[in-house]
């Protein structure tokens, strides 16, 4: 009885194969792993609509591509209007830039179901194998969408001041929770009437010792400040996992 448990049999003649049905029985992993520092860090940027993530995105590839192996996922829910936008400008080769198209709230891609996004950073990490970074950019959502761990690393929340001065201190996971909350459009403050003080002073308070970066992309094309935050994420990345692999 033992023997026919442990061993399958197929056909007349019969070859057997050992079998086994203990699903703890886990060996060492067969696979070799990945080259160190061969994954790239994975950048989220989330934010309500129009706030400026795919202006930012479209700035910080401007700024670091030459300099750093850098690709974007963009997600839209009905189109794939952010990736035109960007392969349009002109700021990366066109096979740097992948769009998931969610058919849903945005969060639910960067938040809920993250498949379609890993399937896109894979493919990106497949044509390109010494990427550095990968900016994954949200489709425009509430105050409560946020990347998951699984998908970014560290997240970028973008409000801008055009949304008014009371949303910081509205709170919600992006802004209290997102490693840096960038207020953009600071250009624009005095024409709505917003109070960039009071604006930046709510933002500290609500998210104490996480960065908040106040920006105008109209004035700083470049992103200045954002672009060395996230030059920053990419050494401590580098540090913590050793050198891109070549
Ligand atoms: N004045 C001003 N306009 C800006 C700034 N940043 C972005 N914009 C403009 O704001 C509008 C919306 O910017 P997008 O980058 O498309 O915003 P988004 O967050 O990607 O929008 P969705 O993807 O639809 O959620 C565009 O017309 C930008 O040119 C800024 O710093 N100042």
């Amino acid at each position: 009885m033992q023997a026919e448990h442990q061993h399958h049999v197929h056909g007349q003649n019969g070859h057997r194969h050992p079998v086994d049905f203990d699903p703890t029985a886990a060996g060492p992993d067969p696979f070799a792993p990945a080259a160190s520092g061969s994954r790239p860090v994975r950048i989220g940027i989330g934010g309500p609509v129009g706030s400026g993530k795919t202006a930012l995105t479209a700035a910080l590839c401007r700024t670091l591509g030459s300099e750093l192996e850098l690709a974007v996922v963009t997600n839209d829910i009905y189109t794939t209007e952010d990736a035109d936008f960007l392969r349009q400008a002109g700021v990366l080769d066109p096979g740097r830039i992948e769009a998931v198209q969610t058919g849903a709230c945005p969060h639910t891609a960067i938040r809920d179901d993250i498949t379609a996004n890993l399937d896109a950073v894979e493919r990106l990490q497949q044509r390109y194998a010494s990427l550095d970074l990968v900016l994954v950019e949200s489709g425009g959502d509430n105050l409560t969408a946020v990347f998951s761990r699984g998908l970014a690393d560290v997240q970028v929340f973008v409000v801008d001041v055009a949304g008014g001065d009371k949303v910081p201190r509205k709170g919600g996971p992006g802004v209290t929770t997102a490693d840096l909350l960038v207020v953009n459009k600071v250009d624009l403050a005095e024409r709505v009437g917003a109070d960039m003080a009071v604006m930046l002073a709510d933002a500290h308070r609500m998210r104490g010792e996480l960065a908040v970066l106040a920006q105008s992309l109209t004035e700083d094309p470049a992103a200045s400040a954002t672009a060395d935050w996230v030059r920053r994420q990419v050494a401590e990345h580098r540090a913590a996992v050793g050198p891109s692999a070549e």
